[in-house]
Formats: structure tokens, C-alpha cells, sequence
């Protein structure tokens, strides 16, 4: 039902082409060569994090927080790290925070965020792996990823678990791109041009994701529409029906 309707919104034909190689391009991606070094490398420091001192280190309680742009994730995740003591880490933020920081990988994140496209899963994953061991936290909220098959592939395998629950915020289209329109943070990507792009690549590429979680029984959907106060009503009932 949601996918009819972020369907039937977008104007333009879907160029899926444009959207769904935008998380399978290998314009950005590390040489084939360098690539099983990477990985080996990150999985060897997550690991040495998480189990090499006898593995009394807990694996944390992972919630993936999903849902298209403007459905008001950051939003829920705020109130959910303060009266859940989850900490809360923004995938987008944590690229904005590398864009911020003025260097190289900075400056191609940049480039694919204007263009609403997704960042090479391995740069993404590095940088959320990073926060979690800084963060050493027992719950965590991963806001606004995966948003590809292959994010998820590639937090599973240099992670080396899946997310314990997913909550998926679900949203009609106009109402996202309202909220954008009167999101006033600066951003690059909340222009009408982009946010049409980010739409494309949330139905082709993030939706997907949704599906497969949902398969393995992981998926929790909430209403996203009404205030924020009515939709974390509804996170209140859904944590305290899992016990959380
Ligand atoms: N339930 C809501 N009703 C109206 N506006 C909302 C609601 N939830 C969030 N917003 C606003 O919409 C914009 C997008 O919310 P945000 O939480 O950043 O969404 P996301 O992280 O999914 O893009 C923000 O300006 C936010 O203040
Ligand atoms: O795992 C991620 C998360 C975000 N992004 C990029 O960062 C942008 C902003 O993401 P954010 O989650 O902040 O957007 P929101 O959904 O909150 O509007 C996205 O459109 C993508 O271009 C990405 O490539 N991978
Ligand atoms: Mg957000």
C-alpha cells in the first residue's frame, strides 16, 4: 500500500538506472584489490572490540530506524534515546560530520549527498563502526541506514550481526516532502530537485531493504503521519509490547 503511494507521487518516470546504480557504483568504491584488505581489516577491529577480551564485551541491542526522508526518523530517534537510553547514531549526521571535517572522503560524500545518491557502503560502514566502539553503548539506534541491499550486506559481513529490531516509519510522500520544504537545517539535499532524487532511491533501493527484514520477521511499521508526539505514543507501545 505505501509503495503505491510513494509510486504514483513521483512525477517523473523512475529512473531506476540512475537510482539503483547509485549504491552499486564502483566510481567510488576502494580497488578490488585493496577491497578484501579493507574489510579483513575493519572486521579484525571490530572484533578485537567485541569479543577478543574473553567475550564477556556484549554485543549491543541494534534497532535499524528506517523510512523515507522527512518521515521524521532524527526526530523519534531523539525522544527514543532519551527515554530509552538507546544512544543514537544519524548515518547522515556521521557523513555530515566527515563532510565537516574538510577531508578527502569528506568531499566525496558531499558530492553524492547533493545528489541524493548513497555513499559507498564500506566508507559508511567504517565511519558507523567507529561510533559504535566510541559510543560503546548497549543499545543503539542506527538512524537512517541501511539504505541498500549492499549497506546491508556489508554492515553483516565487517559488523558481523544483524540489527536485533527494525522500526520502519511509514509515510506518505506529500507529507515527506512538506516536512523537507520547512526543514531549515541548511541542508544540500532539502531542495525539491534532490528530494525528488532521494524519493527515487528510497522506493528502488531502501524499500528492499524493508522487504528483507520483514521476511525475517524484524520489521516493525509505524504510522508516521500526526504529531510527533501521537507517533512516539506509538513507539512507547511498541517498545513496551517488546519489553524494551
Ligand atoms: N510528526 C511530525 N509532524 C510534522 N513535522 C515533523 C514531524 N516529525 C518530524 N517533523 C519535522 O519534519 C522534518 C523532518 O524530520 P526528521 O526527523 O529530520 O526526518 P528524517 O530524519 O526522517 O528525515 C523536521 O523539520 C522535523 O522537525
Ligand atoms: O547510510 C546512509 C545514510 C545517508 N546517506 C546519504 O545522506 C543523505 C542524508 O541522509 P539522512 O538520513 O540525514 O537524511 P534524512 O532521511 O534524515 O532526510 C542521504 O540522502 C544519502 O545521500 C547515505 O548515503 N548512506
Ligand atoms: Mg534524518
Amino acid at each position: 500500500m505505501w509503495r503505491r503511494r510513494v509510486g504514483a507521487l513521483l512525477r517523473s518516470p523512475r529512473t531506476s538506472s540512475s537510482a539503483s546504480s547509485a549504491c552499486q557504483s564502483r566510481r567510488h568504491h576502494l580497488l578490488p584489490s585493496e577491497e578484501p584488505l579493507a574489510l579483513n581489516r575493519l572486521a579484525r577491529l571490530f572484533t578485537s572490540q567485541a569479543g577478543s577480551d574473553g567475550g564477556d564485551t556484549q554485543k549491543p541491542f541494534i534497532a535499524f530506524v528506517l523510512g523515507g526522508p522527512g518521515s521524521g526518523k532524527g526526530t523519534q530517534c531523539t525522544k527514543i534515546a532519551s527515554d530509552f537510553g538507546f544512544a543514537h547514531l544519524s548515518a547522515g549526521d556521521i557523513l555530515r560530520h566527515e563532510i565537516a571535517s574538510g577531508s578527502e572522503k569528506g568531499e566525496l560524500i558531499l558530492e553524492i549527498i547533493k545528489e541524493g545518491r548513497i555513499v559507498p557502503s564500506e566508507i559508511t560502514v567504517e565511519l558507523i563502526r567507529k561510533a559504535m566502539e566510541m559510543n560503546n553503548a548497549k543499545r543503539v539506534l542506527i538512524d537512517g541506514f541501511p539504505r541498500c541491499e549492499e549497506n546491508r550486506i556489508a554492515f553483516e559481513r565487517i559488523v558481523g550481526t544483524e540489527p536485533d529490531i527494525v522500526i520502519f516509519f511509514d509515510c506518505p510522500e506529500d507529507e515527506m516532502v512538506k516536512r523537507l520544504l520547512g526543514r531549515n537545517q541548511g541542508r544540500v539535499d532539502d531542495n525539491i530537485e534532490t528530494i525528488k532524487k532521494r524519493l527515487k532511491v528510497f522506493e528502488s533501493l531502501n524499500i528492499p531493504v524493508v522487504d528483507y527484514y520483514s521476511s525475517r520477521g524484524k520489521v516493525h511499521k509505524i504510522n508516521a503521519t500526526g504529531t510527533a508526539d501521537e507517533i512516539f505514543e506509538a513507539v512507547r507501545r511498541l517498545f513496551s509490547s517488546l519489553r524494551l
